[in-house]
C-alpha cells in the first residue's frame, strides 16, 4: 500500500472501487487486526516535528540542558583539576560527586514538574478531543482523528475539519473551504466522480486534512495520514507570534547572557592571575556563570503554568498550550463577536411577516423548508427556525410539509455571501429556489416584491420601502433576515450562484436577539482589567448599536464592512484604533482587524464560536472559542470556556495574570540576587586573598534557593499587579537585577568587612587574614568566612522574596500566602539550624558561632530598609516593580 505521491497512484483519477481495491477495504471498512496492521506500518495520523512524547524524550529534556551541561564541565574540570593538583585525592570525588547529585536533583524536580503539566494538560485535552465517525467492521465509531489509518471509511459532517487525506466515495451537496491548507477563501464543492484537478487546483473529488466541510455530507476513504498528508508535506503557515512567549523567554535569556559575557573573562582573569592556576579559575568561572542563571528558571515556570491551567480547569476554562496563559496574562484587546457572547446563544423567533409587516405563515413555511433542507452548518439562525417544529400541535404540519417538498440542490449558507439557498420540488409544481439571508443581500439579488399573491416589480433597484418596515425592528435590536423566492423550469436539479438573481421578495422573519443580563457586569470587569473590548460582528449596524446602547459599549460611531473596503492600510489601522463597534463584516475583515490590532502592537485575543470566527481565531494571538463552538473553530482555539460567558474570561484572565505575576516575581527577585552575589565575587577578587565562596557552595546556595522557590505558583497575587496587562519580555528586567543586585553586593561587601576584619579575629583570637598565619588557622579563617556569607547570602534572599514580591507594604498591606511562608520560613530554619549545630563538612560549611546570629538580623533590617528605599525609587521611575 502506498501513499506518498512518488509512489502512489493518482487515487483523484481512479475510479471509486479500484480505489478501494488498492487500499484493500471495502465500504464496511477494515477489521481490526487490519487496523492494528496499518497502524504500525504507517504510524499514527500525527506530524512527527515534535519528537514523540515518550518518558526517553522527557528524560532527555530535563537533563539535557545548558544548564546541567555547564554543570558537568565544572564537575568534570574540578575532578580533573583536584586530581591533578592532588593526585586523585578524596576530595576531587566528593566535590565532583556533589555536582552530579545537583545535575540529578534539578533534573528529577523538573522532570516531575513536566511530568506533573502533561498529564493535567492531557486530562484537559482528553475533554475536548475532536472525534471522527469511520466504518469498521461495518459498524460506524467514533475515534480520535489520531487513530485513523490509510483505508479508513470516514463519513464527513458539516462543521468538520478533514482529518486525513480523503478520496470522496460518496457526496450529498459537500461543500468545503480550503483556506487552511491554500489559503483561498472560495467555498468549493466536491463531488465523488474522479477527476483530475485544474492546473493549480486541488481536486474535486479529494477532501485534504486541515480543510472544513461547509456543508453537506461526504464518505471517502483514508489515503494517506500524518506527515504524508498533502497538508503535512506543505510548509505549514507559522504563526511565530503565537510563540510570544518563546520569544519573551528568548529575549530574558539574552539580558542574562549580557551579564555572563561580561562577569565571567572578568572574573577568569580576576581568580587566575595571582596563581596562574588557571583550570581552576576556569572551573570557578563557569560555576558562577551558572550561579548568575536561575537554573530552576525552566522547572518554575512549568510549575507556575501548571498550577494556572489547573486552576482554571475549575474555573470552566480549558488551556489547550501551556504557554496560551502567558498570552492571556497579557491580553489588551479583546475583540467579540456578538451571538452569545453579549446576546444570548439562543435567539428567539418572534415574528414572520410580509414585506408590509403582516404575520405571514407562508414566509415562515418556506423559510422552514431552507433551514430544514440546509446540510451547512448549524447556526443560531436555523436553530430558531427549527424550533417552530416543536410548538405545540405543529410537529405533524412541518412533517407534512418537508414530506410534500422534497430537496433537489442547494448551495450553503457562507458568511461573504450571506445567504442560504435550497431548490425543493413538489409533486406537479415546478422547482422553486428558496434563499434566506441578510436583508441587503437578498435586495441586491431581487427584481420584485410579493404581496397578497401578486408579484410587483421593484423600480431602479430601490427598497427603501420595503426597508422601513424592518428598521425600527432592527433599531431594537432584533435579528432580521429576508426571504426570497424563484420558480425554476420542470426537471432543474441543479443550481449554480448564478442562479441566485431576479428573486422576488416575500418577507421577512426576525429574532429576538436578547444582551445577556451578565453582559454589562462582565465588560465593566473587563474594564477594571484595562482591556480594550471591540465588538466584531457580520450582523446590520442597527443591532450592533442597540446591543452595544444596552450592554453599555460607546458606540457613537459604527464602522461597516463596507466602510473599511476602500481604505488604504494607514487609514485602516487608524480606523480600527480608534473604533470600538464594527458591523456588517466579513469573514476577511474580521482577520484583517485583528491583523491590524496586532500590529499596534497590541496583544490580541479573538472569542468566537462561528466558522466565520475561525479565520479571525487564528490570527489573534489568544484564540478564544467554546465548547458549543462548531468543531472546527473550537480545533483552532487555544482555550477553551464551557461555557459562553464573558465573566469566565474575565475570571480566566485574572488567572492568566496571577500565574504570570508569579513567574516575573522568580525570574526577577531571582536573577537580581544572583547577580548581586556574581558581583559581589568580582568584588572579593579584587580585595579578598582568597574565595569568598566555593563554586560548589555558590551552586548549592542557588539549588537551595531555587527548591524553595518551587512554592511560588501558590503565592497570592495583589489586585494592582492583576488589574494591568503583564509584558513577558527582558525590557525592564536589566535594570531591575542592576539597582537590587548592587544594593545586595553593598550588604555583601558590609559582611566581608565584618566576618574578615572583625568577626573572624575574635572568634579566633588570632590577628586578620595573612599568609604569616599558620594554615590550619587559614583554613579555619576561610571556612567561617565562607560559612558566614553563604548564611548571610541565604537569609537575606529568602526575606527580600517577601519584600520584592509585593509594590506594597509587606505584611502589612500584602501579606504572602501561608505556603510560601511555611515553606520558606522551614527551609530558612533547617538550614540555619544545620549551619549552627553540625556545620556541612562535606561541601567545607562549619558551625557558626552563636554571637554571629545576631549580627544576622541586624543586616537583613539595614539591607530591608534600603531595598524599600530603592523599591520606591524603582516604582517611581518604571511606573510598576513586578
Ligand atoms: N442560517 C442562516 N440563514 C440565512 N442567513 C443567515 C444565516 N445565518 C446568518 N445569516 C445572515 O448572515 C448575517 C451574519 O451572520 P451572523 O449574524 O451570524 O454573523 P456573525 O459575524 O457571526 O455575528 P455575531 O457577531 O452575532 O456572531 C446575519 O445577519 C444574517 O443575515
Ligand atoms: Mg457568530
Amino acid at each position: 500500500m502506498a501513499q506518498d505521491s512518488h509512489d502512489a497512484p493518482d487515487f483523484a483519477a481512479m475510479s471509486g472501487d479500484a480505489v478501494l481495491q488498492h487500499l484493500q477495504v471495502t465500504l464496511d471498512g477494515l477489521r481490526p487486526e487490519e487496523v492494528r496492521h496499518r497502524r504500525t506500518q504507517d504510524g499514527e495520523n500525527t506530524f512527527s516535528q515534535a519528537p514523540a512524547d515518550t518518558l526517553c524524550y522527557r528524560i532527555r529534556c530535563a537533563f539535557i540542558n545548558p544548564f546541567c551541561i555547564i554543570l558537568a564541565i565544572v564537575a568534570f574540570i574540578s575532578y580533573v583539576t583536584d586530581s591533578y593538583t592532588n593526585g586523585f585525592s578524596a576530595g576531587g570525588k566528593v566535590e565532583a560527586g556533589i555536582i552530579v547529585i545537583m545535575i540529578v536533583i534539578g533534573g528529577l524536580l523538573r522532570f516531575s514538574q513536566e511530568i506533573k503539566a502533561k498529564h493535567a494538560g492531557d486530562q484537559l485535552r482528553a475533554l475536548l478531543h475532536t472525534t471522527v465517525t469511520v466504518r469498521r467492521q461495518g459498524k460506524c465509531c467514533h475515534i480520535a482523528h489520531t487513530e485513523l489509518v490509510v483505508g479508513d471509511i470516514v463519513l464527513l459532517t458539516a462543521g468538520q475539519t478533514i482529518p486525513a487525506d480523503i478520496r470522496l466515495l460518496q457526496t450529498a451537496d459537500l461543500f468545503v473551504s480550503e483556506a487552511a491548507l491554500t489559503g483561498e477563501s472560495r467555498i468549493i464543492e466536491k463531488t465523488a466522480a474522479p477527476a483530475a484537478p485544474a492546473a493549480g487546483r486541488t481536486a474535486p473529488d479529494m477532501a485534504y486534512m486541515s480543510t472544513t466541510v461547509l456543508s453537506g455530507t461526504g464518505l471517502g476513504a483514508v489515503i494517506a495520514v500524518g506527515n504524508r498528508t498533502r497538508y503535512g508535506k506543505a510548509a505549514r503557515v507559522s504563526r511565530p507570534f503565537k510563540d510570544s512567549f518563546q520569544k519573551g523567554t528568548r529575549s530574558i535569556s539574552y539580558v542574562m547572557l549580557r551579564f555572563i559575557f561580561i562577569f565571567i573573562p572578568l572574573i577568569f582573569i580576576l581568580r587566575g592571575l595571582p596563581d596562574h592556576h588557571w583550570s581552576s579559575a576556569l572551573a570557578f568561572s563557569l560555576a558562577v556563570a551558572v550561579g548568575l542563571i536561575p537554573e530552576m528558571l525552566p522547572m518554575v515556570l512549568t510549575a507556575c503554568l501548571a498550577k494556572g491551567s489547573i486552576s482554571l480547569s475549575h474555573k470552566k476554562t480549558i488551556v489547550k498550550n501551556l504557554n496560551t496563559l502567558q498570552g492571556l496574562g497579557s491580553l489588551q484587546v479583546l475583540c467579540l463577536d456578538k451571538t452569545g457572547t453579549l446576546t444570548r446563544e439562543n435567539i428567539v423567533l418572534e415574528y414572520f411577516m410580509d414585506i408590509l409587516g403582516k404575520e405571514s405563515h407562508k414566509v415562515l413555511d418556506l423559510a422552514y423548508i431552507n433551514s430544514f433542507y440546509h446540510t451547512g452548518i448549524r447556526n443560531p439562525i436555523d436553530t430558531a427556525i427549527l424550533s417552530c417544529a416543536a410548538m405545540p400541535r405543529r410537529t405533524d404540519y412541518y412533517r407534512t410539509l418537508t414530506e410534500y417538498y422534497h430537496k433537489l440542490a442547494e448551495i450553503p449558507f457562507d458568511y461573504t455571501r450571506k445567504i442560504a439557498t435550497v431548490l425543493v420540488g413538489a409533486p406537479k409544481k415546478q422547482p422553486i429556489l428558496i434563499a434566506k439571508g441578510n436583508l441587503k443581500d437578498i435586495y441586491k439579488r431581487c427584481t420584485a416584491v410579493a404581496y397578497e399573491n401578486k408579484t410587483l416589480p421593484i423600480r431602479n433597484g430601490s427598497f427603501a420601502d420595503v426597508y422601513t418596515i424592518v428598521q425600527d425592528m432592527l433599531e431594537d435590536g432584533m435579528k432580521v433576515i429576508a426571504v426570497a423566492v424563484k420558480t425554476f423550469p420542470k426537471g432543474t436539479t441543479v443550481i449554480r450562484p448564478q442562479d441566485e438573481k431576479d428573486l422576488t421578495l416575500l418577507g421577512y422573519i426576525a429574532f429576538f436577539d436578547a444582551p445577556k443580563p451578565s453582559a454589562r457586569i462582565s465588560l465593566e470587569e473587563l474594564k477594571a482589567l484595562h482591556i480594550t473590548p471591540k465588538l466584531l460582528t457580520g450582523d446590520a449596524e442597527e443591532i450592533a448599536k442597540s446591543v452595544c446602547r444596552r450592554v453599555g459599549i460607546p458606540a457613537q460611531h459604527i464602522v461597516s464592512g463596507a466602510d473599511l473596503q476602500d481604505l488604504d492600510a494607514a487609514a485602516f489601522d487608524a480606523t480600527v484604533r480608534k473604533n470600538t463597534v464594527f458591523a456588517e463584516l466579513s469573514p476577511e475583515q474580521k482577520v484583517q482587524i485583528v491583523q491590524s490590532i496586532n500590529r499596534q502592537p497590541a496583544m490580541t485575543g479573538f472569542m468566537g464560536d462561528g466558522i466565520n470566527d475561525m479565520p479571525a481565531l487564528l490570527a489573534a494571538h489568544v484564540g478564544i472559542s467554546v465548547d458549543t463552538a462548531v468543531p472546527a473553530t473550537k480545533d483552532s482555539a487555544d482555550l477553551v470556556l464551557l461555557d459562553k460567558d464573558l465573566q469566565i474570561l474575565a475570571t480566566a484572565i485574572r488567572e492568566g495574570r496571577k500565574t504570570f505575576t508569579n513567574m516575573l516575581k522568580y525570574l526577577k527577585i531571582t536573577a537580581g540576587s544572583n547577580l548581586g552575589n556574581i558581583i559581589s565575587v568580582v568584588m572579593a577578587g579584587l580585595c579578598l586573598p582568597f574565595l569568598p565562596m566555593t563554586s560548589l557552595q555558590l551552586l548549592l546556595l542557588n539549588l537551595f534557593y531555587d527548591a524553595l522557590c518551587i512554592v511560588l505558583p501558590w503565592d497570592t497575587v495583589d489586585e494592582e499587579d492583576i488589574a494591568y496587562p503583564k509584558d513577558w519580555s527582558g525590557k525592564h528586567l536589566g535594570k531591575f537585577m542592576l539597582l537590587f543586585g548592587s544594593i545586595s553586593a553593598v550588604f555583601d561587601g558590609i559582611t566581608f568587612a565584618f566576618l574578615y576584619y572583625m568577626f573572624i579575629p575574635l572568634v579566633l583570637h588570632c590577628p586578620v587574614f595573612s599568609a604569616a598565619l599558620p594554615p590550619v588557622l587559614q583554613e579555619q579563617y576561610i571556612r567561617l568566612f565562607q560559612t558566614g556569607w553563604f548564611l548571610e547570602s541565604l537569609w537575606t534572599q529568602i526575606v527580600i522574596l517577601y519584600f520584592l514580591r509585593t509594590s506594597k507594604m509587606p505584611f502589612i498591606e500584602s501579606r504572602p500566602s501561608w505556603q510560601v511562608m511555611s515553606v520558606t520560613l522551614a527551609g530558612l530554619f533547617v538550614f540555619t539550624g544545620l549551619l549552627f549545630t553540625v556545620g556541612m563538612p562535606v561541601v567545607g560549611l562549619v558551625t557558626m558561632p552563636a554571637p554571629y546570629f545576631v549580627f544576622l538580623p541586624g543586616i537583613c533590617a539595614a539591607y530591608i530598609l534600603c531595598v524599600g528605599a530603592g523599591k520606591y525609587i524603582y516604582i517611581r521611575k518604571y511606573k510598576k516593580l513586578l
